[in-house]
């Protein structure tokens, strides 16, 4: 049996008294997409790092396609096919936006570097960026730093893209763009998790929901089940029940 493609299996985590993790189990399959929600604080970011080995776990274990990663380095996991954007971006804001991507393609996705260009050109044009090549990424507007993200996360070439609040900030028809281009992203077999404030984003791309709080997870289902669970309207959207 394929083994699927990221397991934690009873992960904790705790900075001091803060436990973000208390024994966490998650299973993601190849070519599903989960979103993770939860209260500001309760530890998402905190999990991706987990998982892309930025932060090490006090317990359990995380493993990719069925082998343990804990002993792998971030860039390590990265060329095991983990690619990821973070909350606040920070791309090279001296080097162009061709340049960030092509960093991202050679030392991240380990490529050569004809093919490397070849590749950053795509994903430049998948995530709606082509006009901007040569536009220092110190100088894009926020929309443009956000698919920035995604364009360095993406010529990692993962097969797990973790994607950390980058709908956030962004307007309605920005966000629909958005959603459009992470549809397509999934069309072509990356699978997701992806941590988003902006639910409908999420419904509208996601297989599967899990809420996060209190270091275990509150409800992992359908994402429409999970957003009326009332549980969930208490903790995360404070709906008292009637
Ligand atoms: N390296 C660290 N050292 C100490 N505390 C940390 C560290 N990283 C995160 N924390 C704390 O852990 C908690 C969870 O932070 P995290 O950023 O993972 O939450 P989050 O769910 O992603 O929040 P948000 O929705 O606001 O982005 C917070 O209290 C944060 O201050």
């Amino acid at each position: 049996m394929t083994p699927p493609l990221l397991e934690l299996r009873h992960v904790c985590k705790a900075f001091g008294k803060v436990v973000i993790a208390d024994g966490i189990n998650l299973t993601l399959n190849e070519n599903e997409g989960l979103g993770i929600i939860g209260p500001n604080g309760a530890g998402k970011s905190t999990l991706f790092n987990l998982i892309t080995g930025d932060l090490s776990p006090n317990g359990g274990d995380i493993l990719i396609s069925g082998k343990s990663v804990l002993s792998q380095r971030p860039h390590q996991r990265c060329r095991s096919g983990v690619g990821r954007s973070y909350q606040i971006p920070h791309p090279f804001g001296k080097m162009s936006v061709f340049e960030n991507v092509l960093t991202a393609a050679t030392f991240g996705g380990a490529a050569a570097m004809g093919e490397a260009e070849a590749m950053s050109l795509e994903i430049l044009g998948v995530t709606g960026l082509l006009n901007d090549v040569n536009t220092p990424a110190g100088k894009l507007t926020l929309l443009k730093r956000k698919r920035l993200e995604l364009a360095r996360a993406l010529s990692t070439r993962p097969r797990l893209l973790l994607l950390d609040e980058i709908a956030g900030g962004l307007t309605e028809a920005e966000v629909q763009a958005l959603i459009s281009t992470i549809r397509d992203i999934r069309r072509s077999g990356v699978s997701l998790i992806w941590i988003e404030h902006i639910v409908h984003a999420l419904l509208a791309t996601v297989d599967r929901l899990v809420v996060l709080n209190g270091g275990m997870f509150l409800a992992d289902g359908d994402p429409h089940e999970v957003m009326r669970a009332p549980d969930v309207q208490r903790i995360y959207m404070g709906v008292e029940p009637a």
